[in-house]
């Protein structure tokens, strides 16, 4: 992805205007636009895929609601066919011979076929949007869910990956689209069956009518088509920004970080900045106005010039003689239907084409997710894991030209804490992510009890990690969840309380609310809020709670005071002895009850051994460590 800063200020203005947001245009492998690269044949190709696979959605989610659909189309169309054909017959009658009495007499069990079929109908077309408005919902979720268990399964090195995050916006965009696509594909059916129906009527008048007919209401089809491609375009070259916008908005008006905007006085600047990228949107939405409005008048031009063949080919065959007097007035409204008919039929199908581009990117985004879901093997790792080892592991995180880890060898031992210390963005973070293979090292091997964890399965590994991250999440769930999440539930709350005394959160859970059942979530109706240090303690509990063969704790106290920090070394240290444990800290007073620790230097181990070891072997620990006691 490449971005653009784009600085709208003159040299002459004493203080420069604020910079407009980034443009951000797509290069990548990913960010190609569908309709650029797959011609237009190729496209509609495409189109039959993405409607199987959503008809085999709406079959999976809701299939009584389905064979109803089905049912209702079918009844709609046919019963539109038979009003079409017996008012053609009643028209017969009413301008054929006789007197007005007979000619209605003749007329009256057609307009009876026609009264009942008309009023069938109607209840077939209810009934479809009752199936409708139960399979919509379903399906809508079951798109949502699809989408968002594909995103948590892949690899975490896919989000580093080029126009991956743009995809996605785009495939959330066919997420909502799928609303549409009942709808769609319902009307569009309905028009197929009465356009059949139609056709079959308007031939028996005449066999030239059916061809002057569809020539009429083709050129607004091709002009749906056009419009569609345009619109979708559009929307394809806003997608960046888009996703930028939505992201923007979400740290600007999220209340956890409402202090910081309003006390450093960013509510001018990022209203702006939102402003400036909205209007930015919506300036290539209104690019493709025009665009649209040619379309529209040239294909209804177009349309209308065939549409005047038809009426003079009917003038023509009724003063010729070549059809009777009664018949063209049938034709008339023969025509009038048949038109009506056809046009539902191409408008709705060029809708369906719209909503299947959409649909086309959620399609393709969910098959690039399945294709970055790991697949590693099939090998497990034993509950208490004896010793991890690495072998001259190597890490580049895509896009960047340096190693974040670069040749680290190590070997871990049950019972052990090992400490990671160094400067900011030496690869601390990355190495930890290395050996509990959230990241699967480029060269070199990270091996649990000598199983390489390229073979092993992921969810085989995690079973037996616990992990307090350098940004945790504050999940708004109740404290109960916030500390048991992922894990199996309990028949009683003790284990959760004692992960809490484990904490020094006890006190501090009692005077919530509802204790346990206080949802941690102060926007939402009846919950509660809790202070920086406390919410690092419920993380440190929740990897606690866990109690796994290997603990890491990546920056686990830097929000805590020293009452909390201490009590939670202590604790770690008294669980150590059954596990392995890792420590990445900045406070190296800390590392003192680790038995190893390793000084990090742009992706390598430049440093080991004991804190009373490295203090006076006057390198970057001791460096470090005096200049954290120098104020
Ligand atoms: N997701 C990522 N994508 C691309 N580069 C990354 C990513 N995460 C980290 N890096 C880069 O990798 C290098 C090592 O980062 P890492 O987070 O491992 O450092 P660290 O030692 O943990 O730093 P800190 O002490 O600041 O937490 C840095 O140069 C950083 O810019």
């Amino acid at each position: 992805m490449q971005v653009t800063v784009t600085d709208a200020s003159t040299e002459h203005a004493k203080t420069p205007p604020p910079p407009p947001p980034a443009t951000i245009t797509f290069e990548g492998k990913y960010g190609k636009n569908p309709l650029a690269e797959a011609s237009f044949a190729a496209m509609c190709r495409r189109l039959p895929t993405v409607l199987r696979h959503t008809a085999r959605m709406a079959w999976s989610v809701d299939r009584p609601g389905v064979v109803l659909l089905l049912i209702c189309q079918f009844l709609t169309g046919a019963t539109a066919a038979i009003v079409l054909a017996f008012t053609a017959r009643a028209m017969t009658h009413i301008l054929g011979a006789g007197t007005v009495p007979e000619r209605l007499h003749g007329a009256l069990p057609s307009l009876i076929v026609v009264t009942a079929a008309a009023g069938l109908g109607r209840v077939g077309s209810a009934v479809s949007s009752y199936a409708d408005g139960r399979i919509t919902p379903l399906l809508t979720t079951e798109a949502d869910i699809a989408l968002v268990a594909a995103v948590c399964r892949v690899e975490a090195s896919a989000f580093g990956e080029d126009g991956f995050a743009d995809r996605q916006e785009a495939a959330e965009v066919g997420v909502t689209r799928t609303r549409l696509m009942v709808q769609d594909a319902q009307r569009f059916m309905a028009a197929l069956i009465r356009m059949i129906a139609a056709s079959g009527v308007i031939t028996a008048l005449h066999p030239l009518m059916l061809p002057l007919l569809l020539l009429a209401v083709l050129p607004a089809g091709v002009g749906a088509v056009l419009s569609a491609r345009v619109d979708y375009e559009t929307h394809y070259l806003n997608v960046g920004d888009r996703n930028v916008r939505s992201m923007m908005r979400w740290w600007a008006t999220y209340s956890r970080y409402g202090d910081e905007v309003r006390a450093n006085g960013m509510t001018g600047y990022l209203v702006y900045w939102y402003r400036a990228l909205s209007d930015r949107i919506d300036r290539r939405t209104l690019t493709a106005a025009p665009r649209m409005l040619r379309i529209v008048l040239a294909t209804s031009a177009l349309g209308g010039v065939f549409l005047l063949g038809t009426w003079a080919t009917l003038a023509w065959l009724a003063t010729t003689g070549r059809v009777a007097l009664p018949v063209a007035a049938t034709a008339v409204v023969a025509v009038q239907t048949t038109l009506g008919a056809l046009s539902q039929f191409v408008i709705h199908g060029a809708a369906m084409f719209h909503t299947s581009l959409y649909l086309a990117d959620m399609r393709s985004f969910l098959d690039m997710a399945e294709e970055r879901a790991p697949r590693r093997g099939e090998l497990t790792v034993p509950e208490h894991v004896e010793e991890i080892q690495l072998d001259e592991v190597v890490y580049r995180y895509p896009g960047k030209d340096e190693p974040a880890v670069d040749g680290v060898s190590l070997t871990l031992r049950r019972g052990q804490i090992l400490a990671v210390v160094g400067e900011n963005g030496s690869g601390k973070s990355t190495l930890v992510k290395l050996i509990i293979g959230v990241l699967l090292a480029d060269k070199g091997r990270v091996l649990w009890d000598g199983t390489d964890l390229a073979h092993a399965d992921p969810d085989a590994v995690w079973k037996r990690t616990a992990l307090v991250p350098q940004n945790f999440a504050c999940w708004p769930l109740r404290t109960r969840e916030n500390i048991t999440l992922g894990q199996p539930r309990t028949h009683d709350d003790q284990p959760v309380w004692e992960a809490i005394d484990a904490v020094g959160m006890r006190e501090a859970v009692e005077k919530l609310p509802r204790q346990l059942d206080t949802l941690l979530a102060k926007e939402l109706w009846g919950g509660a809020e809790l202070s920086g240090g406390q919410w690092q303690r419920l993380a440190c509990g929740r990897a606690l709670y866990r109690q796994t063969a290997l603990v890491i704790l990546d920056e686990p106290t830097s929000q805590m005071d020293p009452r909390g920090e201490h009590g939670i070394f202590g604790r770690i240290k008294a669980i150590a002895g059954e596990r392995i444990t890792i420590i990445v800290t900045h406070r190296l007073e800390n590392t003192k009850i680790a038995d190893h620790i390793v000084v990090m230097e742009e992706g390598r181990i430049t440093e080991h051994g004991r804190y009373e070891d490295l203090i006076h072997a006057g390198g970057t620990f001791s460096d470090l460590l005096r200049l954290s006691q120098e104020r």
